[in-house]
């Protein structure tokens, strides 16, 4: 078929997908051909106008195959002579793509190593990667549970949409205040004012948000508004007989859709469109998943707005900084590809069939998009952890830091807190901190495998054990005065005795991170909880792990003991709170969803009734156990996940912890208020395996105010540095 034109280079193809044979007959994969065009210095590009106004393709893949190649085909599953599903073509060319394109999720291990020491910036496209491609552009929503992973991701990471859609209507689907938006294939970006960008950017101005905030507003396409409104319109009424046929505004570029037009139309369409754009040397044509897209001639793509984020960030002259890309289409390639060339970061393909790109992992479709942010998100939660202690006999808690710093501080009930110490205690973060030697020493641990013990009094360094686990260490617990408990993230615990410096105890305790540990001292038994779902009773004694759970489907994250030593209680990752009978720790007796499904990070003990959660959603609670109710939400810490909870040494203050690095100190009487009554009210009952549980009736109100807050301890040394988002301290 031939098709009219005016311009040298009027359709960007959407890379073929690559068949069977061509993956057999070629190891490598087609290369990656920008358009041809020249830059003139400003961002306009210059494209010579052809006389003969014939609309051709410069590449080998004519104009209609591409139209016909812009979406994958559907799934084949076949049967062989016995009747058993096989591997079709399709699936097998898949896997040997996948060999040069790795599964993301697959390869999450390696991105973490790779993560290590740098600051995530991440870049989401919308359609084919949030929300699944459908027929109806104005239907591509996207599900509840995208929406949730990409917001938990955003309080970590830097995030911003890059789309083709219009800036508004991505909006309207994501909405999501936390996030930067890029519309008209980021030639409309609404971004962060951190920094002050470069006067290469003249277009880019100062301008509110509809919160209010004071964002920076690029348009580097603003003068073609009028036109592409022009043009929008002729190709709406030129279009307008063929069914199903629809032009969509995106503000900077139009989108004429042909998905829904039957294919012997689709040279109509792209008639209809060469004949509006013959008179507009000034637009050009790309070419997306079943979609034609009108758009400025200018040096403006995807990959340069992914430059100019970076740069309002702050972050693009940072070697600290691995920006990833997560992208379906043509369009994306050259996010892709400003990543790739200066070895910045990486590119992510969302793609069920083969393409060639410049991408380096890839994700089969948007339904595998929660799990890789989810992983995302679960790797810097587990990576940053922070962490506090009170000491024993005096007014002083101490706080270890993601920047591996250790501080201590005097709290008081009548004055400011006073910071007394700040020590850099490690390479890595200080992931766990305890007072140790009656509060004479603190003890702190790291991904950096080693385990510090400080003077309390001067903050000098009294003994470091080098390599005193083979991985990162996870959790600290004391045991005794002179004992402590250390876990890794490969599951590994040892118990240590730190007046003689030595290891008493070893345990192959789980096959993942140990999230929690707590100590049974009448029995000598140390129980811990791990993110492989099970947990593990070592018996010290016996030097032997001496039970372990069946396996959950959870990451169990804390534990404590209840009810005199008869029942074990564990939070996990959904937030389902499991009982043990002691004794009794293959299977669980209980379970308890209320807390439901923000996942239950820190237990922390009462009495022998009643326990204090922390959850994901920033939310402290006092919760009965047997009869398993909550008994009323105590506190909010803020909206981030709470860390840990303590109580100080006369039990007047309960400490929290969470990622805002703030460490709060709640007046505990102050916060229980009104739930002793809640309590008694509650009839005791038995065990029982069922799911259902009781809560308050009544609603109280939520602590968040100033009145019950002793003391805020704002951690971060550098704010400005280290922002609200987390740095991957990596796998150690
Ligand atoms: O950069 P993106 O966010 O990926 O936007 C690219 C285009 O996406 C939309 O079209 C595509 O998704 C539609 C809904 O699933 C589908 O019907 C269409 O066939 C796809 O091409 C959007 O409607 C376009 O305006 C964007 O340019």
């Amino acid at each position: 078929m031939d098709l009219k034109s005016n311009h040298a280079s009027p359709v960007l193809t959407d890379p073929a997908p690559i068949n069977k044979s061509r993956l057999c007959l070629h190891s490598t994969l087609l290369p990656y051909s920008p358009p041809q065009a020249a830059f003139s210095p400003s961002l306009l590009l210059t494209i010579p106008r052809k006389k003969t106004g014939i609309l051709d393709d410069v590449r080998s893949t004519s104009w209609l195959d591409a139209m016909k190649c812009s979406s994958p085909p559907p799934k084949k599953i076949t049967k062989d002579v016995n009747n058993e599903y096989t591997l079709s073509d399709a699936d097998v060319a898949y896997d040997a793509w996948m060999v040069n394109y790795p599964s993301a999720i697959a390869s999450f291990e390696q991105i973490i190593n790779h993560a290590k020491g740098k600051r995530i910036a991440l870049f989401l496209d919308y359609d084919g990667t949030l929300s699944p491609i459908v027929d109806n552009p104005d239907c591509a929503f996207m599900s509840d549970a995208m929406r949730a992973a990409v917001k938990k991701v955003a309080r970590y990471f830097p995030t911003a949409i890059i789309s083709g859609r219009s800036r508004d209507k991505v909006y309207e689907f994501v909405r999501l205040t936390e996030l930067y938006y890029a519309g008209s294939h980021g030639m409309d970006i609404m971004g962060p004012v951190r920094e002050p960008v470069s006067d290469d950017h003249p277009n880019c101005i100062r301008n509110m948000d509809e919160q209010g905030k004071e964002v920076n507003l690029f348009q580097p396409a603003g003068e073609f508004l009028p036109m592409i409104d022009e043009v929008f319109r002729s190709l709406v009424e030129s279009t307008k007989d063929i069914i199903g046929a629809k032009v969509e505004n995106n503000k900077f570029c139009v989108s004429v859709h042909y998905r829904n037009v039957d294919g012997k139309n689709w040279p109509t369409v792209a008639q209809c469109v060469h004949v509006v754009l013959k008179d507009y040397p000034r637009l050009r044509l790309t070419h997306g998943r079943k979609v034609l897209e009108v758009r400025p001639v200018i040096d403006w793509d995807k990959g340069k707005a992914v430059m100019f984020l970076l740069e309002s960030l702050g972050l693009s002259h940072c070697d600290d900084v691995l920006p990833i890309y997560v992208g379906d289409d043509r369009t994306d390639e050259d996010a892709f590809k400003v990543l790739r060339e200066g070895n910045r970061g990486y590119g992510i393909l969302v793609s069920s069939v083969p393409k060639e790109s410049n991408a380096v992992y890839s994700l089969r479709d948007p339904s595998e998009m929660p799990s890789y942010l989810l992983l995302l998100t679960l790797s810097i939660l587990h990576k940053s952890l922070f962490n506090f202690d009170f000491h024993p006999s005096r007014d002083l808690v101490t706080a270890g830091l993601i920047t591996g710093d250790l501080h201590l501080y005097r709290y008081s009930a009548d004055a400011s807190p006073q910071k007394l110490l700040e020590v850099h205690a490690h390479t890595e973060s200080c992931r766990a901190v305890r007072f140790i030697d009656g509060g004479r020493a603190i003890a702190t641990c790291s991904p950096d495998r080693s385990i510090l013990s400080i003077d309390v009094e001067t903050g000098s360094a009294i003994a470091r054990l080098e390599d005193a686990h083979g991985d990162a260490i996870n959790r600290l617990i004391s045991l005794s005065e002179t004992t402590i408990a250390s876990g890794d993230d490969e599951g590994c615990i040892k118990v240590w005795d730190t007046r003689q410096r030595s290891c008493c105890n070893t345990f192959d305790a789980h096959h993942d991170y140990v999230s929690d540990m707590t100590f049974a001292s009448d029995a000598v038994k140390l129980l811990s909880t791990s993110g492989d779902g099970t947990l593990s009773v070592c018996n010290l004694r016996k030097n032997k792990v001496q039970a372990r759970s069946e396996f959950c489907e959870d990451e169990l994250l804390s534990v404590v003991i209840m009810k005199n030593g008869r029942k074990v209680v564990c939070g996990s990752q959904t937030g389902i709170l499991l009982l043990y009978s002691w004794g009794y720790f293959k299977d669980c007796s209980d379970r308890f969803i209320a807390l439901s499904p923000n996942s239950v990070d820190a237990l922390l003990k009462l009495d022998e009734d009643r326990i204090i959660t922390g959850s994901e959603n920033g939310l402290i609670s006092l919760v009965g156990i047997l009869p398993n109710r909550i008994i009323q939400p105590i506190g909010e810490h803020s909206e981030y996940p709470v860390e840990r909870l303590a109580f100080s040494r006369d039990r007047k203050y309960l400490g929290s912890i969470a990622h805002d690095q703030l460490l709060k100190l709640w007046d505990l009487d102050d916060i229980l208020q009104g739930s002793g009554k809640a309590v008694t009210s509650q009839a005791a009952t038995v065990d029982s395996d069922s799911d259902e549980m009781d809560v308050e009736s009544s609603s109280p109100k939520i602590n968040k105010g100033p009145s019950i807050l002793l003391a805020v301890l704002k951690l971060n040394t550098s704010p400005d540095k280290w922002g609200r988002w987390g740095y991957f301290s990596g796998t150690g």
